[in-house]
């Protein structure tokens, strides 16, 4: 069986601050229908990492492909519009418009809304149908009338994810989507991620190891801005390297 495409990758990928090397010869290849987290203590380069791929950092060396294209150099909103979306910078939801009104607005986003008026009704009800699609999607069919601030945590978080989806994006770049959650919202969201999944990448930072096991099928370790070992959970987590820097001696 041959493996799923590439949808984003880069090579030697570095971030110099004023000279600090936060990144270093990072290599990442995130594929179609996978869920990849990238793991690390804090200040190990994650964020920088997250922002080298999406452009709102310009890396100090370094390649970035998507679908196969060079976006080295493309700005943060081509990219977007190419099909790298990430959830925090495009998903910021409005708390006094419905869930339905939030998503129908991130849908009108790429054409901007000044576009939109002189659209027939067709056009109009697909934007509906397509707004309810994505709010079925992840499980907010229920409260599609209710203002997004009335959601309780984690729905908002399935909000967010749905907003993200609007550009249907390609590859999706989840920083922390589970912080702050319970186990029952963690476990709602798991689900709406294991979905989204099958028909793009996901790159996500995760603390919760539980997560992270039960939910990626690849791991990349950074250790000061360098890559320490990537493979699945079990590789990983066997790796005496791993257990002493980051999981801790002892961890099961
Ligand atoms: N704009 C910047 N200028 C200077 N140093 C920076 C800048 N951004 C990040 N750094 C440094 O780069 C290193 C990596 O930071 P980064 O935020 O990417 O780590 P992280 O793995 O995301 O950490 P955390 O888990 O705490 O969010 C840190 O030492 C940080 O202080």
């Amino acid at each position: 069986m041959t493996a799923p495409e590439i949808v984003l990758s880069c090579r030697g990928l570095r971030k110099d601050f004023a000279g600090f090397t936060a990144v270093n010869d990072v290599d990442l290849d995130l594929r179609h229908g996978e869920i990849h987290a990238m793991i690390g203590p804090n200040g190990a380069g994650k964020t920088t990492v997250f922002n080298l791929l999406t452009k709102f950092l310009q890396p100090t060396k370094g390649r970035i492909t998507l679908l196969g294209q060079d976006i080295t150099r493309t700005s943060p909103s081509k990219v977007a519009r190419m099909g790298l979306a990430r959830s925090f910078q495009i998903s910021a939801t409005f708390p006094h418009l419905t869930v339905l009104e939030n998503v129908r607005v991130a849908l009108q986003r790429p054409n901007g809304l000044a576009h939109q008026f002189w659209r027939p009704m067709s056009a109009l009800d697909r934007l509906n149908e397509r707004a309810l699609e994505l709010i079925e999607l992840v499980g907010l069919k229920d409260a599609r009338n209710r203002p997004a601030a009335d959601l309780s945590y984690g729905r908002k978080r399935a909000l967010e994810i749905a907003t993200t989806l609007a550009l249907d994006p390609k590859a999706l770049l989840l920083d922390e989507p589970m912080a702050g959650m319970g186990h029952e919202d963690v476990a709602v969201v798991s689900a709406i991620v294991r979905d989204v999944a099958k028909t793009r990448a996901v790159l996500m930072v995760e603390h919760n190891l539980k997560v992270v096991a039960d939910l990626c099928d690849r791991v990349t370790v950074l250790q000061r801005g360098e890559i320490l070992i990537s493979g699945d959970y079990a590789t990983v987590s066997r790796d005496e390297r791993v257990r002493t820097a980051y999981l801790g001696a002892g961890h099961d």
